[in-house]
């Protein structure tokens, strides 16, 4: 489904030169749950951006679905990244000013759908994480674990195949973080790809393969 092959990153600022990810050849295969994890500063979310297509590597390829990213134009990276991916991160990006609703039909103001249809796809995506009646809510009336299950409804509103998540229970108390997981426990059950990066070595064990990142490279 996603193959990374030799893939490097280096940032540049104008002093610095860091080598983020080096050599990197992963294979994610459809409906994996896969897990990364690895100390502080390993290259963990340079990573998850790559796979996300959030960022493009320095050297090295890309493939979703076999074909290499790099082959798209940006506007049909943009459209792939769109339709394949939803994204979950540590601390939620949830818009404060936005009802519960409204933040989760929000990635799909950019397809051509009709309003009602958006409506119903996003009350149907609050329902599967548990929180149809919260709807009308905004999202600091909530709990962080609420909050999160927010943001996991507007990551699958779109139906996506992968969902990316970084940290995902990071800043969860445990019985909130166990709810979290338990979603995407279920999620992936029904044949979601998840890639997830964690600290939590119980939560790490959990996704059906552990990959290890130390000094931007993979370990066995
Ligand atoms: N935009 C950037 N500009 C410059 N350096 C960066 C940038 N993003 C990340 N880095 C550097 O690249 C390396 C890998 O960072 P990355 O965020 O991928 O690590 P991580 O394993 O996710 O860390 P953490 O567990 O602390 O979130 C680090 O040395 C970091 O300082």
């Amino acid at each position: 489904m996603i193959r990374l092959h030799n893939v490097s990153k280096t940032y540049r600022t104008d002093k610095v030169e860091t080598l983020a990810l080096k050599d990197i050849d992963l294979h994610i295969a459809k409906a994996e749950f896969v897990s990364i994890m690895g100390p502080s500063g390993c290259g963990k979310s340079t990573l998850l951006n790559l796979i996300g297509l959030l960022d493009v590597p320095g050297s090295g390829t890309i493939a979703v679905g076999g074909q290499p990213v790099a082959s798209y134009q940006d506007k049909h990276v943009a459209q792939l990244r769109n339709t394949t991916f939803g994204f979950i991160f540590q601390s939620f990006h949830l818009i404060n000013d936005l009802r519960v609703i409204d933040n989760v039909e929000l990635p799909l103001l950019y397809r051509d759908l009709p309003a009602k249809r958006r409506r119903r796809m996003a009350r149907e995506a609050l329902e599967k994480v548990g929180l149809g009646a919260r709807m009308d809510h905004y999202p600091n009336q909530l709990s962080g674990g609420q909050q999160q299950r927010v943001a996991i409804a507007r990551a699958i509103v779109g139906q996506p195949q992968v969902l990316l998540a970084d940290e995902p229970t990071g800043n969860l108390d445990s019985q909130m973080g166990r709810e979290v997981m338990d979603i995407l426990l279920q999620l992936h059950r029904e044949g979601t790809t998840v890639v997830m990066v964690t600290h939590n070595e119980h939560d790490a064990h959990l996704a059906s393969r552990i990959v290890r990142v130390f000094d931007g490279q993979l370990v066995a």
